[in-house]
């Protein structure tokens, strides 16, 4: 059994209400249930797969889901980087193994169910690109058609290939993503069209399921749980799961949740180290991180609340930290992701300099996405292949044999 409820008001609505945010009060919506009538253990979850749906009883949706096999990513142990930083329980929980390589689709498997569990007849988002993917991807499996709309010039490649090959409506709009999302908010209110960005609170149901997981796979709560911060639900629905496995019983403590964000595209961190009383949107976000070039995060409140009710904290890596972090997960511990997803290893190996952790710490970083999303920045950092012709001796020769 569950509402909507309005996390500021505390206003509450019924379930198949289409809202996205309070009508009394315009705050944000989140999913809230009866804990009391949920009846389930850890051994019965323990006894099914690992998958976002292993977590039935904690989502919303009641049809047979939307899904395309999400969640149940590994948990790796970055030995040989956490050896370098001092750090010996350092984790990366790699969101990139998702069906459409990026934490989204955990959101989107139980978005799409809910549009179609709500009657809805089609779909659309903003995107940076990881969510037009996921999107794309998982209407088509439900059989709805879907819009995206996403900053012309600022996607990469694989994101953008993927939204056109699973048959949504691509629309590039002149203008960065904080203004597509205003520009599709209003044409799904006006149009009836299920609007799946993480404003949706259904969605970031789904995505709550990397905080169950991690804590599944390492067999305890880790002391701090890291998130690159973007429209900054991640890191909401991280808290928000936590909270109700706290509120269940099955843990007695939460982690330090730690956002981290791209230093020219630094809203959470700003307000967080400014112990300012809400978000300052940024006009001009810039970072090589396209996922994460987002100056104004809906889910901000959200947000801060997670990080300040848990101790956590919040900093920012620049392009070069992201990019020499990108480099040194797949050259050191042969993890392959999205600059954005490097985002939260190199903010801890910030912190760790910064002297703000304590190296006997639990870490699990999210790394959210794949690296094949971005190949041009990878082509970028890489030396060209070496050609030569097609000879033993020639081979010799470049090996220096
Ligand atoms: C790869 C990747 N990492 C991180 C983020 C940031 O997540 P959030 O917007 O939930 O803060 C995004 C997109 O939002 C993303 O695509
Ligand atoms: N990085 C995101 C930005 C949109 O965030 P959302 O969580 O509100 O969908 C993307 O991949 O588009």
């Amino acid at each position: 059994m569950y509402r909507l409820s309005c996390i500021h008001c505390g206003a509450e609505y019924a379930p198949g209400e289409i809202i996205y945010t309070c009508p009394k009060c315009g705050h944000l919506l989140t999913v809230e249930y009866d804990l009391n009538t949920i009846s389930v253990t850890r051994d019965e979850w323990d006894r099914r797969p690992l998958s976002v749906w292993r977590y039935r009883e904690l989502l919303p949706v009641t049809i047979k889901p939307v899904s395309l096999q999400e969640g149940g990513t590994p948990l790796y142990h970055l030995e040989r980087l956490g050896e370098e930083l001092g750090l010996p329980h350092l984790y990366a929980k790699h969101e990139g193994m998702n069906p459409t390589g990026s934490f989204k689709d955990r959101g989107m498997t139980v978005g799409v169910s809910m549009a179609l569990q709500l009657g809805m007849k089609s779909v659309a988002c903003a995107s940076t690109g990881n969510t037009s993917a996921s999107l794309a991807a998982y209407a088509a499996k439900g059989g709805v058609p879907a819009v995206v709309l996403l900053p012309a010039g600022k996607v990469a490649l694989g994101k953008v290939a993927q939204a056109l090959m699973h048959g949504a409506k691509v629309i590039a709009i002149r203008d960065n993503f904080d203004r597509a999302l205003e520009l599709v908010r209003e044409l799904c209110i006006k149009h009836g069209i299920y609007l799946l960005n993480s404003v949706n609170p259904y969605r970031l149901e789904g995505q709550k399921t990397i905080a169950f997981e991690a804590v599944d796979q390492l067999g305890d709560v880790p002391d701090r749980f890291v998130l690159p911060v973007g429209n900054a639900g991640n890191i909401s629905a991280a808290y928000k799961g936590l909270r109700e496995l706290e509120g269940l019983g099955f843990i007695d403590r939460l982690p330090m949740m730690t956002g981290i964000q791209a230093a020219g595209s630094q809203p959470v961190v700003q307000a967080v180290r400014g112990s300012l009383p809400e978000v300052v949107p940024q006009t001009n976000p810039e970072t090589v991180a396209t996922a994460i070039r987002i100056g104004a995060p809906v889910n901000a409140e959200k947000a801060l609340t997670a990080i300040r009710a848990t101790g956590g904290t919040a900093a920012a890596v620049t392009d070069e930290e992201i990019l020499s972090m990108q480099r040194d997960l797949a050259r050191k511990e042969g993890i392959g992701v999205e600059p954005a997803s490097a985002a939260s290893v190199a903010g801890i190996k910030k912190l760790v300099e910064e002297g703000a952790i304590d190296r006997d710490e639990r870490i699990v970083c999210v790394v959210t996405g794949h690296l094949l999303k971005d190949p041009e920045t990878v082509i970028k950092q890489c030396p060209s292949p070496i050609e030569i012709e097609a000879t033993e001796q020639a081979l010799l020769s470049v090996l220096h044999l």
